[in-house]
């Protein structure tokens, strides 16, 4: 049941701007409620002004060098490694792109009649919230109900501390203007293999310290290797099974020990070991906010916390550390907050994306829930260097895989690795979410030639003939 369903125009206050802040902002107040969003940098969050939108762009900068790069094996005669990155001008237009866009969402909460307070918030109660403005003055604001969005900041190590000038954090990096010659990343998680990914195309010389035997722990261990062995033939230097434990500066650059033994040195360090939840100051334990071990808000399936007029999204929470999950839990609260209809939330139908070269896109049912024996699943897997449009466009790497449910046949799960991998798994998570059969798949028209023509081929494979 919904906490404000006998309050004809509630008042909620949200705190944190970003995508789990802004989506319920804006959900609330069409529905009429009176929406207060209280934000201490800018409007859009991390996400958008230095998490997603920066790292995309600067990817998109660097997956154009990569496919100039590979004209020549078109047929097109010119001379491709002249092709020089401009770092300078490609962080000037991602901070551009960022702060327009964060305008952008300032302006459409405003239209929908939003109160924007600039401002660190505090709870002092569990309806009153305390900000301290920009000007140091403090504003109480009292509503009936809140939602928590306060995202989270990167982890740092007490021996490797980023200094912005050669030790970065990832929210730091687009401070460089000569592109770095050889770019240490510690963590090969989907942060650190992404910019290791990105500079590698850049043309920065890269080496991954990786504490794991893998890249990519916890993802699919198929798109994990193919990921590897590109790595390996474009000249990113993985060092694998081993920990940064310090990272110093030298003379001209850094120095990284191994916890192995030995050291790696290079002229710039990007540490990349996660993030850590913006919960500490808040004053939830003061009103019965239950957390978890890690600081993250303890929330249920409609993004409620143990307390009922609060509600939390995104990175605070520790579920899925995505943008898409972070808007989701958010409409998902105001929906329940307001009395609408909610579908809970559910991590088997995430989809995401880790926007290397090629992307590794994946939905549902994962290979690790298959291995555990938590579904029971028909799986195939198609390499696109199959594909014939593949081979028009010299895409060798990567494969669709699709998981259907055995028994059923209902597509419970899949990965896509290939270039713009964002785009091609909207059909499997299409299916996941609704349920579809791989007969769907099988037998909605693909375009000939694409590389979605593999995803049909997939389905088709997993067709099972009625015994009569
Ligand atoms: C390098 C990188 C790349 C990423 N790329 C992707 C991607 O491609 N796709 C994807 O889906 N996800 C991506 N993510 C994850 C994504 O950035 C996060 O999941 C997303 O930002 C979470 O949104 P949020 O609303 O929870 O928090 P945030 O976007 O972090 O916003 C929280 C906001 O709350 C504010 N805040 C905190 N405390 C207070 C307070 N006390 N008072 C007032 N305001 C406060 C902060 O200033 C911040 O603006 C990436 C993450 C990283 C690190
Ligand atoms: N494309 C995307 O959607 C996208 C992009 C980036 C991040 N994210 C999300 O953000 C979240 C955080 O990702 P992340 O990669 O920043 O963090 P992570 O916690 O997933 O990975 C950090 C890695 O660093 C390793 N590590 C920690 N200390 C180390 C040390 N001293 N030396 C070497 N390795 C060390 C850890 O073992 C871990 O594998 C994830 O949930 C991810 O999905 C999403």
């Amino acid at each position: 049941m919904s906490t404000l369903e006998i309050v004809p125009r509630p008042s909620i206050t949200i705190v944190g701007g970003g995508p789990g802040g802004y989506e319920a902002a804006l959900v609330a107040s069409k529905f009429g409620a009176d929406v207060t969003l209280v934000e201490r940098n800018g409007i859009g969050g991390s996400a958008v002004l230095t998490d997603v939108v920066p790292s995309k762009t600067l990817i998109a900068a660097a997956d154009s060098r990569r496919r100039v790069m590979g004209a020549p094996g078109l047929g097109l005669d010119f001379d491709a490694k002249s092709v020089r990155s401009d770092l300078e001008g490609i962080n000037q237009r991602l901070l551009r792109l960022a702060s327009e866009q964060s305008e952008d969402i300032r302006r459409r909460l405003q239209a929908n009649g939003v109160r924007i307070v600039v401002g660190e918030a505090k709870f002092v109660e569990r309806n009153v919230v305390e900000v301290v403005t920009m000007d140091g003055k403090t504003e109480t604001i009292t509503s009936d109900a809140a939602l928590i969005a306060t995202g989270a900041t990167p982890r740092e190590l007490d021996s490797a501390k980023p200094d912005g000038e050669r030790i970065f954090n990832w929210k730091q990096l687009y401070s460089i203007d000569e592109l770095p010659e050889h770019l240490v990343v510690v963590g090969s998680g989907v942060t650190g293999a992404e910019f290791a990914s990105a500079y590698q195309l850049l043309g920065s010389n890269v080496t991954l310290v990786s504490s794991r035997e893998t890249l990519l722990p916890g993802e699919d261990p198929d798109a994990a290797q193919v990921l590897e062995d590109v790595f390996s033939e474009t000249g990113v230097n993985v060092i694998s099974r081993t920990r940064a434990e310090s990272v110093t500066r030298t003379r001209d650059g850094v120095r990284v020990e191994l916890s192995a033994g030995g050291y790696v040195e290079g002229t710039h360090c990007l540490l990349a070991v996660g993030g850590i939840p913006n919960t500490a100051d808040l004053g939830l334990e003061d009103i019965g906010v239950e957390m978890t071990p890690s600081g993250h808000i303890k929330i249920d399936a409609v993004s409620r916390t143990s307390v009922s007029s609060i509600y939390a999204a995104g990175d605070c929470t520790g579920r899925l550390a995505l943008a898409s999950v972070a808007a989701m839990q958010g409409r998902i609260a105001v929906n329940h907050l307001l009395g609408d209809i909610v579908k809970p939330f559910s991590s088997n139908q995430v989809a995401s994306n880790i926007f290397t070269s090629p992307e590794i896109a994946t939905v549902g049912v994962t290979a690790e829930m298959v291995a555990t024996g938590e579904y029971q699943v028909d799986q195939h897997v198609i390499p696109m260097a199959s594909n014939p449009r593949a081979k028009m466009m010299n895409v060798e790497d990567g494969f669709v895989k699709i998981f259907s449910r055995r028994g059923s046949g209902h597509v419970v799960g899949g990965v896509i690795v290939a270039p713009r991998a964002s785009d091609l798994i909207y059909p499997l998570s299409l299916a996941v979410s609704q349920k579809l059969h791989v007969d769907d798949l099988a037998e909605t028209f693909t375009i000939y030639p694409s590389l979605s023509g593999t995803v049909a081929e997939v389905a088709r494979q997993l067709h099972r003939r009625e015994e009569f």
